[in-house]
């Protein structure tokens, strides 16, 4: 078993770009961190780590790992907390497989993914199985609202260096649809509790009642909302658009949700819009398709893979394809469509790329082409709608002037949707959905119908204050513009302002805050920046994930270089990297030709912010300056333009990690403050500066073949240690 002592700063391990990256600077940090007394250590919340914790029968001595998900889950909930949080990966099913299956290969026995358990030990797998997949691991560490933002630094850097953008015409085609009605939006019902309460979810049919979830506690206070999109609307509504797609020549045709996220609702709705895709061809094979094991929430790619073989599924395939329009991809090289992979379906950085990008999709012959943007319901298309609309109307934003849009949002406790997905059900046969709480209230009711998805989110009180005292100390901190995304016609968020007007009334603030629904609030915001000016995006939890890549992309064409915290409410301090993800392509590439053009900007961000919080918390001056000089790197990193290049011979991620570390050590061979600490680190900028050319020249040769990592979810540290570590010199130096 891996050792279950806590470190004073957890560096979480975790899956592609950003472990790869782990592997290079941490090391680093290490070092540096130990001058002042500081372990830095690793728990594993990776997708193979967490596979692996869940079996431990299934392994031997040697090959079992601690549940460190569940160590840091109580951690988070203690002042001491200090982890720094890089991305991992949010899995789909078909990640899911796949990494078990590399595991298998490896040599651990943990059970294949049961498709349609039937045996105890099945449904034991499975149930296992199903608490890995999807956003697993950010609702449990974010025991804290967030609070994410470009660093001064960082701003600057991108008004000084604008990115490249699409140019947008006001005759662009490109647009939103959402359905007209009957989606989660229109359907939602929301009431706050005045006391605690446990409820139970029925669905009572003519063939009786059956218990969905019982149990479900809840603390007085809490905004307990129900809500169901019909699935007849949504079949309705996919077909049409198909067809509105086609009408439209040559503009593509694109889903967009979160598959990953809101992982029980919106595969069941990327399921549905993979079947209305190819509708004849389900009408024509449905039997021989199921006997194939085919599940259509599975995706194109498995679909596919499943019917190769037969001659008249394959030619039936083909003529559907030809009479639908083209679709948005997500790799044309390799023919990889927008419905393959549930996972590839991640709306936070799909919509914003394309809007950077003049409203423009990759068709599948490779040219760009305008889009059409299918995202099904309207609790947040609006928002999207309106940017796209925005920017025909005025034009791309330019981000040499534009100002910044940061967010204050609610996440704490599993808040709104996050939290909907032990209380989402697809409903099998017609009825009436009841929340009943335990004094026998009838909290919702719904009439459903078989297909239809039906969900209940719920937010506290606790995270609710949080979240409006955070946006109080961050106005006042800044005097930007403030608003809260909140629609006061939309069911949930009129019970949320229950709670916020009150708030900012009682503290004599309410004259500094706006209240728009997210439609006019991001026009407003749109209007505020372009102007040049600043805002603070106060939001729920959905808003904040969707805007924290939305407005980073448009501003500094990445989310990677977001400050992100997560003050715990508790008194600790989660500090994450970046806003994105963890960049499946870059592990591509660097499989290829070993180069990795994943930017650690946002790890070097957060772990300047860990130390100064460890230096509060304990009092440990030596980790203040650690902290400013660290500051001091980055800048150091910005201002030389150390950031990775995105091709192959260029400098990469290992490259931009020697420039922080002697930036880094510099600054701390400069400062004044401890002479201790100058004297430790002025040998090593001596040496980093001296072995400049050579460290380079090493990492450099490592660059153009391809890197074996000995494998993709699971890779061998030792081969991952030699491939992220190519130049000796540089080892040294770091010991
Ligand atoms: N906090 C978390 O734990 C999060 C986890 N995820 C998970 O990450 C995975 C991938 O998600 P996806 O939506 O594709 O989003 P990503 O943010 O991983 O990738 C989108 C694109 O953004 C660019 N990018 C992101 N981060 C960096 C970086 N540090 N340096 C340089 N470029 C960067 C890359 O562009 P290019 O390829 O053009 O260089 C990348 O392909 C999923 O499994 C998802 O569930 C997603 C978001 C947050
Ligand atoms: O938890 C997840 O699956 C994704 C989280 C995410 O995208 C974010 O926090 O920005
Ligand atoms: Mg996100």
């Amino acid at each position: 078993m891996t050792d279950s002592s806590t470190p004073d700063i957890v560096y979480t391990k975790v899956d592609e770009a950003p472990e790869l990256a782990s592997a290079s600077l941490l090391p680093i940090i290490q070092k540096f961190a130990a001058a002042a007394g500081v372990s830095v250590g690793r728990k594993d919340i990776s997708l193979a780590g967490r596979i692996l914790a869940a079996f431990p029968d299934h392994l031997t001595e040697e090959q079992r790992i601690a549940d460190d998900l569940a160590i840091l889950g109580d951690l988070v909930k203690t002042p001491e907390a200090n982890v720094i949080k890089l991305p991992n990966i949010s899995a789909s099913v078909p990640q899911l497989v796949a990494a078990i299956s590399e595991l298998q290969a490896q040599g651990y026995a943990v059970p294949d993914y049961p498709e349609s358990p039937s045996t105890d030990a099945e449904k034991a797998a499975r149930a296992a199985y199903d608490a890995i997949k999807g956003s697993a691991v950010n609702p449990v560490l974010r025991e804290g609202n967030s609070d994410r933002r470009a660093a001064a630094a960082v701003k600057n850097y991108a008004q000084n260096n604008p990115h490249r953008m699409g140019d947008w015409s006001a005759d662009s085609k490109t647009r939103v649809a959402s359905m007209s009605g009957n989606d989660f939006f229109s359907n939602e019902k929301s009431a706050t509790l005045d006391k605690a309460a446990t409820a139970k979810i029925v669905l009572e049919t003519t063939s009786g009642e059956t218990v969905l979830k019982e149990g479900i506690s809840y603390p007085a206070g809490t905004v307990v909302d129900a809500t169901f999109m019909s699935a007849k609307a949504l079949n309705a509504f996919l077909a049409e658009e198909i067809e509105a797609t086609k009408a439209d020549d040559g503009v593509l045709f694109s889903l967009h949700m979160k598959a990953t996220m809101m992982k029980v609702s919106d595969p069941i709705i990327f399921g549905h819009a993979v079947r209305a895709w190819l509708q004849p061809v389900f009408d024509a094979h449905g039997p021989a398709l199921k006997a194939l094991g085919v599940n259509p929430n599975s995706g194109l790619g498995d679909l596919l893979e499943r019917a190769k073989d037969s001659r008249e599924i394959m030619a039936d395939i083909e003529k559907v394809r030809a009479e639908r329009p083209p679709m948005y991809m997500v790799n044309s090289d390799r023919g990889i469509t927008n419905l393959h992979v549930p996972s590839d379906v991640i709306i936070d950085a799909s919509m914003p790329a394309l809007i950077r990008n003049g409203g423009k999709g990759w068709g599948p012959n490779g040219e760009e082409a305008d889009t059409v943007c299918v995202i099904p319901d309207n609790s947040y298309a609006p928002v999207y709608d309106e940017t796209i609309e925005f920017f025909k109307a005025n034009g791309k934003l330019n981000p040499a002037t534009a100002g910044t849009v940061q967010n204050l949002g609610l996440m704490a406790q599993k808040a709104e949707e996050y939290g909907s997905h032990p209380t989402t059900f697809e409903i099998p046969e017609d009825g009436t959905v009841r929340m009943i709480l335990d004094d026998g209230t009838v909290l919702h009711e719904h009439a459903v119908e078989a297909g239809d998805i039906w969900r209940s989110a719920s937010t506290r009180k606790a995270p609710i204050e949080d979240w409006v005292n955070l946006a109080i100390d961050r106005q006042k901190a800044t005097g930007f513009r403030s608003i809260f995304w909140l629609d006061e016609n939309r069911a949930h968020d009129a019970q949320l302002l229950n709670y916020v007007l009150p708030i900012l009334e009682a503290k004599g603030v309410a004259d500094k805050f706006e209240i728009m629904a997210p439609r006019e609030a991001t026009r407003a915001s749109l209007e505020t920046i372009t102007k040049g000016d600043n805002t603070i995006a106060i939001t729920g939890n959905v808003l904040r994930d969707y805007l924290t890549d939305l407005f980073p992309i448009l501003e500094l064409a990445t989310s990677a270089k977001m400050l992100s915290i997560v003050k715990l409410m508790q008194g600790g301090g989660l500090f994450e990297t970046g806003a994105g993800g963890s960049a499946p392509k870059h592990v591509q590439q660097l499989q290829e030709e070993n180069h990795l053009r994943w930017d650690s900007l946002g790890e070097f961000c957060a772990l300047g912010e860990s130390f100064k919080f460890l230096a509060d918390a304990r009092g440990n001056a030596k980790a203040r300056i650690l902290g400013e000089a660290v500051e001091a790197a980055t800048q150091g990193v910005l201002d030389h333009d150390r950031s990775p290049g995105r091709k192959v011979g260029q400098p990469d991620n290992r490259d931009s990690h020697y420039w922080f570390a002697r930036y880094w050590a510099e600054a701390l061979a400069a400062q004044s403050e401890d002479a201790d600490l100058a004297a430790e680190f002025a040998p090593v900028a001596q040496a980093l500066a001296e072995n400049e050319a050579q460290i380079l020249s090493e990492l450099d040769t490592a660059q153009g073949e391809p890197a074996d990592i000995g494998g993709y979810y699971h890779p061998d540290p030792a081969k991952l240690a030699q491939v992220m570590r190519p130049s000796a010199t540089l080892n040294a130096i770091i010991g």
